[in-house]
């Protein structure tokens, strides 16, 4: 069993309780009450490269990261840093966080929020949204493709825009083909948990040049900002070096000011 098969199979758990606790009718009903969903996508393809700011407490590769008591404060120092969107681990068992702290960082910010979670059924979009979510994650390798077809095209029913996640050129043939906008190139190896920096500039050739492209995990300083820039990037994702920082806000100016450089070309 690897990492990621682990982590779907607590998350199918903990998803069957919540299913058995509130109905999909009373989560519509709680998500069609929220205020529309704010669309990253025109920031995403802006000028200089956009930076996702993620609240992470713990992480299979890491352990423990960060006591983060205060979910909706961290973000607000993200926001005034300048990020562009926060994203949210929701994942209660490996990554210690939940639609709590969805809904506390949505209180807060007024950029778009993405939930970052392993979904595998459309309940998990209509709870991301009815916590106030903006955006959500849908992991290639995590999803049979008729899933992720149906799951992008539900997400955008519901108002939410998917960042479809791949981690190798045949995962990003099939987001292609299913439909993806926003593809974000995981770093990470989700079966061995290693970060390869270079699997960006290796998958990003192959994703047509009208979709963004976000390089996700391992982004240490500005100097990578700018190397994933270089290789096609739009937008980063980064959380470790964020929440193990000591001055989130300082550090994620550092982060956009890299990808602000004139010496970056804009792609779109
Ligand atoms: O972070 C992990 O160890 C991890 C393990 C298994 C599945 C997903 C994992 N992380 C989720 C992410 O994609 C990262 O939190 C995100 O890209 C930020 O990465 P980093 O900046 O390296 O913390």
């Amino acid at each position: 069993m690897t990492v990621l098969d682990d982590i779907l199979a607590g998350v199918r758990e903990d998803l069957a309780e919540r299913q058995a606790q509130v109905s999909l009718d009373d989560l519509k009903l709680e998500a069609q009450r929220k205020p529309d969903a704010k669309d990253p996508m025109p920031v995403f393809r802006g000028d200089g490269i956009a930076v996702i700011a993620e609240v992470k407490r713990s992480s299979p590769s890491k352990g423990e990261l960060a006591e983060i008591t205060d979910p909706a404060a961290l973000s607000g120092e993200y926001e005034a840093g300048g990020a562009s969107a926060i994203s949210v681990l929701t994942e209660q068992r490996r990554f210690n966080g939940s639609l709590d702290d969805l809904r506390a960082v949505r209180g807060r910010v007024d950029v778009p929020v993405l939930c970052k979670d392993f979904i595998v059924s459309s309940y998990q979009l209509w709870e991301a949204r009815a916590a106030g979510a903006d955006m959500a994650l849908l992991i290639v390798a995590a999803l049979e493709q008729e899933a992720l077809v149906s799951l992008i095209e539900r997400a955008h029913s519901i108002g939410l825009c998917p960042l479809v996640e791949v981690h190798d050129e045949e995962e990003t043939r099939r987001a292609v083909d299913a439909g993806a906008q926003l593809i974000g190139v995981n770093n990470r190896n989700l079966k061995t948990l290693e970060v390869d920096r270079s699997t960006f500039a290796r998958i990003a050739p192959t994703i047509p040049s009208n979709l963004v492209r976000v390089a996700e995990s391992g982004v240490r300083g500005p100097h990578d900002v700018i190397e994933f820039a270089r290789a096609g990037a739009d937008v980063v994702l980064v959380g470790e070096t964020l929440v193990t920082g000591r001055d989130p806000r300082a550090s994620v100016a550092d982060l956009v000011a890299a990808g602000s450089h004139p010496a970056i070309q804009q792609r779109h």
